[in-house]
């Protein structure tokens, strides 16, 4: 991964990082690669996470889901980060077998999805690293019973991935179902190393020791200086103009291949910093795409975010037929990837004339290798920013409330908080 920061200086941007100040940060990131460190040889919570490149055994994720090397579809029933590492690695990557994603209990979509899938040659796996998320909990019913409904033995096509605690667990245990274990220490949305995003994958025929062996070399790079660390690069950068205005960070890989990463980066980016009344918004951006669509506002908006211009710098590419319809010979001869490259250089170019800071991600290609780099690079960046910040990084207290005033509304048990969803403030026009 190569993380280039110039158009995020302040004699480009607004806001943007003086070199002195990036000097004077650089000794924060010291301390924090330090701390990082320590966390990291006393595999304490969530620093255990970037030990995964050498804590991950892809040999027992094979051998797992060897019983389902036959199977046409995967389908991943879990919700954040038990689904969006696995779909990242879905999406990016081509397979002869499809992967789907029980990510939402929007009762249309499950129906129709259900209804498209080959049940019989379909291998389910249940994610759930606390085993008792209520999403993931009722499509598994849903699912089970539709296998029943289609007079497949769903035992026979399911292997669950979980915590060594929960309803999971417990049904994995009594109906004697192959069972991967979540390793300790790695929050959901760090898990895409581990079997919670390499299951998936391994099922899929990716080459899952090519995926930790890119970030075992990203990890290899994580150094007490962010002039030697891209990843921390990124991190230290993405704090600093936070801590000048910028507010939001738009993601914007140059890449269909890449949009499920955008996501996964969201709920990294959300759920690790979003704490304490601060951190840096994600938003969710396509490259060529959105700026038909949402440029306007990077460009010409308030000075309030920064954007995240990702690229491969290789890629199968497409000529353009030559043309002699007016006003098009100019695209005629070249490539897709030409344009698409155009674009990219144009649109950075384009945001630093508006003195709008933006920074630049690359990486060689779209495959195992470069998105294990890209990966355990973001996911390093986002421990960085939460040190630097002084937030805990690896806890999401703040999504209980909804849960429980769900379940309470749900006749789960008592709880306050969904008597307060009764209570709610009305003005309603219609
Ligand atoms: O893997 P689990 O325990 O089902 O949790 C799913 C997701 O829900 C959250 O706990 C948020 O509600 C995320 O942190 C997590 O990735």
């Amino acid at each position: 991964m190569r993380v280039d920061l110039g158009n995020a200086l302040s004699d480009v941007a607004t806001p943007g990082l003086s070199r002195e100040a990036l000097d004077e940060l650089d000794e924060r990131v010291a301390d924090a690669h330090e701390r990082i460190q320590r966390g990291r040889d006393e595999s304490e919570h969530g620093y255990a996470a970037l030990n995964l490149p050498d804590t991950a055994n892809p040999d027992a994720i094979r051998r797992a889901v060897e019983p389902f090397a036959d199977a046409e579809a995967v389908l991943t029933v879990g919700i954040g980060g038990s689904a969006l590492g696995a779909a990242t690695l879905a999406r990016a990557l081509p397979s002869e077998t499809d992967a789907f994603f029980l990510d939402n209990v929007d009762p249309e979509h499950v129906t129709r999805l259900l209804d498209s899938l080959p049940l019989a040659d379909t291998a389910v796996n249940v994610v759930s690293r606390s085993g008792t998320t209520a999403e993931t909990l009722a499509n598994f019913l849903v699912v089970r019973e539709a296998m029943d409904d289609a007079g497949v033995d769903w035992t026979d096509r399911t292997f669950v991935t979980t915590g060594e605690e929960g309803n999971l667990r417990r049904l994995a245990e009594t109906e004697d179902l192959p069972a991967l274990a979540v390793p300790d220490g790695v929050p959901g949305r760090f898990s895409v190393l581990s079997t919670v995003g390499l299951a998936c994958a391994a099922i899929q025929g990716h080459d899952i020791d090519a995926i930790l062996r890119g970030a075992g070399d990203e990890a290899d790079r994580l150094a007490g200086s962010l002039y030697d660390s891209p990843a921390y690069a990124y991190g230290a950068a993405s704090y600093a103009l936070e801590e000048r205005g910028a507010a939001v960070n738009a993601m914007m890989p140059y890449a269909e291949s890449l949009e499920t990463f955008a996501e996964w980066f969201a709920q990294l980016w959300a759920e690790s910093l979003g704490k304490d009344g601060r951190g840096q918004t994600p938003a969710r951006a396509l490259g060529a795409t959105d700026q038909h669509s949402q440029l306007q506002l990077y460009r010409a908006g308030p000075h309030d975010k920064m954007v995240t211009l990702v690229r491969p710098e290789e890629r199968a590419d497409r000529d353009i037929p030559h043309t002699d319809l007016d006003g098009l010979s100019y695209l005629g001869g070249s490539s897709l990837g030409d344009l698409l490259d155009a674009e990219f250089e144009a649109t950075e170019a384009s945001l630093a004339a508006a003195g709008q800071p933006n920074v630049r991600v690359e990486i060689d290609r779209i495959d195992e290798r470069s998105l294990g780099e890209l990966l355990y690079g973001m996911e390093a960046a986002c421990v960085l920013y939460g040190e630097l910040a002084g937030v805990k990084t690896f806890t999401q207290p703040a999504v209980e409330w909804g849960k429980k005033a769900a379940r309470g509304l749900l006749g789960g048990g008592d709880f306050e908080e969904a008597d307060a969803v009764a209570e709610k403030t009305t003005l309603t026009v219609e």
